[in-house]
């Protein structure tokens, strides 16, 4: 995007890139021209969030597209009986074989993310063809409302452009751009030498691309707002709402995927119980906020002393869980003992300026072979913790 700096600026500046940053705040930034969002990680992960695969889609309208081509062309010369050869082979020897060969394409591999632009193509080869027919049999003057009819094809070729691919909004707007450019040029070169037709008919492809670019746009951000809000439901719905770690939720289903790849790969990891020391303490003598306040604290410590391949969630009231993976016996030791240390030597300050230590008592295990599941590792990480607690805590104790 380096070379479209001054555009994005530009782009920046304006009210309608305002108001999507409104609705879309950080970190889910859309690019305001594209509507797609700035992060490629967020972009796959909305792409994916379609059940529907936007290949199949594809599939789907060039058949569809191709079946309502050729039976208009079998009507027109089966039934009433065309009186120009050449539309039918620019028909069935051109419009046809294009949209077979589009279709073969879409079986290529890795041609996923070029979708878009194989059906642009498409869209415009049969406009041509649409508009190679309009002003062929206007000059043949054969039947003065032919041509009419396939105007009223472009139009039903820009719905599809539109809404039958689920292209991305600006390459479609500008294939269909494109389509009426390409209308309103053969038409001003090739067409009746009184402008009538001409203006007319690209005022109804403008038309009728108003308000097809207006739903799509509108569809397209709705469908991008949904995304990030059931995306931010999910992340509340696992995040402790106090500390800002992962919740008890979170936290098992972490374990319980990391005892699944022990399983199936023998990977091992340890589990940690981590428990505030005389927490009542705190809460008694300074009061409830004062104690929330320190456990927020307590939380951001613990975490500063963890590694990021390690999850650190709040289990509930003064106690949390550690969970280490690729890691047993001695390592496991030594990252609990630095937690431990770590948040031993901490000052804690509290809402009112004061200041207090505090200490935790962990709990340790390694998952083992006969282990049924996590209940067992985390039944020995439990009683080690109590284990800690009882032999003066402030320390680390290991099932
Ligand atoms: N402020 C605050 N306090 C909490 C929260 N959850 C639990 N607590 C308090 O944590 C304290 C836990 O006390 P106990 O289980 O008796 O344990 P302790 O005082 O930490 O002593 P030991 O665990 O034996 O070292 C209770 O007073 C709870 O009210 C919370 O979210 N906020």
């Amino acid at each position: 995007m380096g070379k479209w700096r001054g555009w994005d600026k530009l782009v920046e500046r304006s009210p309608w890139h305002q108001w999507l940053k409104s609705h879309f705040p950080s970190p889910y930034q859309v690019y305001a021209f594209t509507l797609r969002f700035r992060d490629p990680e967020l972009e796959r992960g909305f792409s994916r969030s379609f059940e529907l695969n936007p290949l199949l889609l594809g599939r789907l309208a060039l058949f569809v597209g191709a079946l309502a081509y050729a039976l208009f062309g079998l009507m027109e010369d089966v039934w009433i009986g065309s009186q120009q050869p050449f539309l039918w082979w620019l028909r069935f020897g051109v419009g046809i074989p294009i949209i077979a060969l589009a279709f073969g394409l879409t079986f290529l591999p890795g041609i996923r993310r070029y979708t878009d632009w194989i059906l642009a193509i498409v869209i415009q080869l049969i406009g041509l063809s649409l508009i190679a027919m309009i002003f062929t049999t206007q000059a043949a003057d054969t039947r003065p409302y032919e041509s009419v009819f396939y105007l009223l094809g472009l139009v039903l070729l820009l719905i599809f452009n539109f809404v039958g691919f689920r292209m991305r909004v600006w390459v479609a707007a500008l294939s269909g751009s494109v389509v009426i450019a390409n209308f309103v040029l053969v038409g001003l070169f090739w067409g009746y030498e009184e402008p009538y037709f001409t203006s007319m008919g690209s005022m109804y492809l403008l038309t009728a691309m108003v308000p097809l670019l207006f739903g799509t746009t509108i569809s397209e951000f709705f469908a991008r707002k949904h995304f990030v809000d059931s995306l931010n439901l999910e992340h509340q719905a696992r995040t402790d709402v106090l500390t800002g770690l992962a919740n008890r939720r979170a936290f098992m289903e972490r374990l319980q995927q990391e005892y699944a790849r022990y399983q199936r790969y023998g990977t091992p990891f340890a589990v940690a119980l981590l428990d505030a020391d005389y927490f009542k303490q705190v809460n008694d003598r300074y009061g409830h906020d004062a104690g929330d306040a320190a456990l927020k604290a307590l939380g951001r410590i613990m975490s500063e002393h963890c590694r990021e391949t390690d999850l650190l969630g709040r289990l509930g009231g003064e106690e949390f869980g550690l969970l280490m993976s690729q890691t047993e016996g001695r390592c496991a030791r030594q990252a609990c003992e630095r937690l431990r240390a770590g948040v031993a030597e901490q000052r804690f300050h509290l809402p009112d300026g004061k200041e207090i230590a505090m200490t935790i008592s962990l709990g340790m295990s390694v998952v083992r072979r006969d282990d049924g599941g996590i209940d067992a590792v985390l039944k020995r990480a439990d009683t080690a913790m109590y284990a800690a607690k009882s032999s003066g805590r402030n320390r680390v104790r290991m099932d």
